[in-house]
């Protein structure tokens, strides 16, 4: 799939722009603070109806507008989709072929984009919050039915937790009985997504971690989950002490990722070096998880990433990429860039202003 237009209004420093891309490799070059990352986050927001970098919808307006809108045309197996989300005064609009998709998750999955950027490292060293939210952005573009699962899973969840909050006196267990029902029913089903998902990512970043290391090292990927075996037992057991905090212990709220480089976990004693691998053999391996589920390759945003990686890594990564996924690069400058293919697209960002060169 690729991303023929962009167009933008009132998104973050650009008031009015209309871009055509290359269907290979667009280059967004310029200083620090011109609006390179605002194009990559806007084509992330395109897809997902949210940005990668803020929660904060606000942020996304340009300063002193109410609205906003992104629109752009997706070719996707020789068809041209438009796409359009707009923030206004009645909240988030998302329409595909012009038509107005009541749901979100049922317009999320139209354009389908790998975004890498340096906070990724975050998914190796951050705290398990941020695994969790990797599986959960990744999974729902591949099966939007994930996403809901999950609301419905996390909407029990705030229940369950409100509730233990109650005098302990008048709690009634026959009502916890039910609550924790529901959410051994959402939560089997979050579980069961995560797992497969995991399982697939786990098969081809090892093979694209023993490329990007040249054999060197041996990547695996582990799901560890919050639930050990059966989730209406343990949670059951768990009662008391649910009371007694005021929250739920077990769960997939609760589940995290753990990545294993030559049987050392990475997260905590892996280098510098080995981290960033093991985050670009992740996110390399979603490109072709998104073939394997959707039938297309993504879209993918490399935003400010090359001049972290060294000469070997710039072209393995490039190697990797270049004829399989339309790609977009931002940069400060093209002087580290090597090994870039003939056929691509430069655009100099200055000041929110945007000069197309061939
Ligand atoms: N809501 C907004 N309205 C108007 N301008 C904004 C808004 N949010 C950010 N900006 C401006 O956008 C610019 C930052 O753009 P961006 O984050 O794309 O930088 P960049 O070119 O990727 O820089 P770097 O190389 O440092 O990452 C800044 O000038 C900032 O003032």
């Amino acid at each position: 799939m690729i991303i023929s237009e962009l167009t933008l209004k009132n998104f973050r420093n650009y008031k009015a722009l209309h871009l055509e891309f290359d269907p290979n490799l667009n280059i967004f070059v310029g200083q620090n603070a011109q609006g390179k990352t605002n194009i990559a986050e806007s084509i992330f927001f395109l897809a997902l109806t949210r940005s990668h970098r803020t929660h904060t919808d606000r942020d996304l307006l340009s300063w002193d507008e109410k609205e906003m809108r992104v629109s752009g045309r997706i070719i996707k197996k020789n068809m041209t989709v438009p796409l359009e989300v707009s923030l206004t005064s009645k909240g988030r609009i998302a329409k595909a072929n012009h038509l107005k998709e009541n749901r979100l998750a049922d317009y999320i999955g139209n354009l389908n984009v790998i975004m890498f950027a340096p906070e990724d490292l975050a998914i190796i060293k951050g705290a398990p919050s941020i695994r969790r939210r990797f599986m959960d952005m990744e999974i729902g573009q591949i099966r939007p039915v994930y996403l809901y699962d999950l609301m419905r899973y996390n909407k029990t969840l705030k229940e369950r937790n409100s509730y233990l909050k109650f005098d302990p006196t008048k709690i009634d267990t026959d009502f916890l009985d039910v609550l924790d029902e529901q959410l051994v029913t959402y939560g089997h089903k979050v579980i069961d997504h995560r797992r497969r998902f995991v399982e697939s990512l786990m098969t081809i970043s090892t093979d694209l971690h023993d490329k990007l290391s040249h054999g060197k090292e041996k990547l695996v990927v582990r799901y560890v989950q919050s639930v050990k075996t059966d989730f209406a037992a343990e949670l059951k057991q768990a009662r008391q002490k649910d009371l007694f905090r005021h929250q739920t212990s077990v769960g997939p709220h609760r589940d995290d990722l753990q990545f294993m480089v030559n049987e050392i976990d990475v997260s905590n004693f892996g280098s510098q070096g080995q981290q960033r691998t093991t985050a670009l053999s992740i996110k390399l391996a979603e490109i072709d998880l998104v073939f394997q589920e959707t039938g297309e390759y993504p879209v993918l945003l490399l935003d400010d990433v090359m001049s972290e990686l060294d000469n070997q890594r710039q072209l393995d990564l490039l190697s990797l990429v270049i004829g399989k996924t339309q790609t977009f690069i931002t940069t400060t400058t093209l002087d580290h860039l090597q090994h870039l293919p003939d056929k691509l697209t430069v655009f100099k960002v200055s000041d929110g202003e945007i000069i197309k060169e061939n």
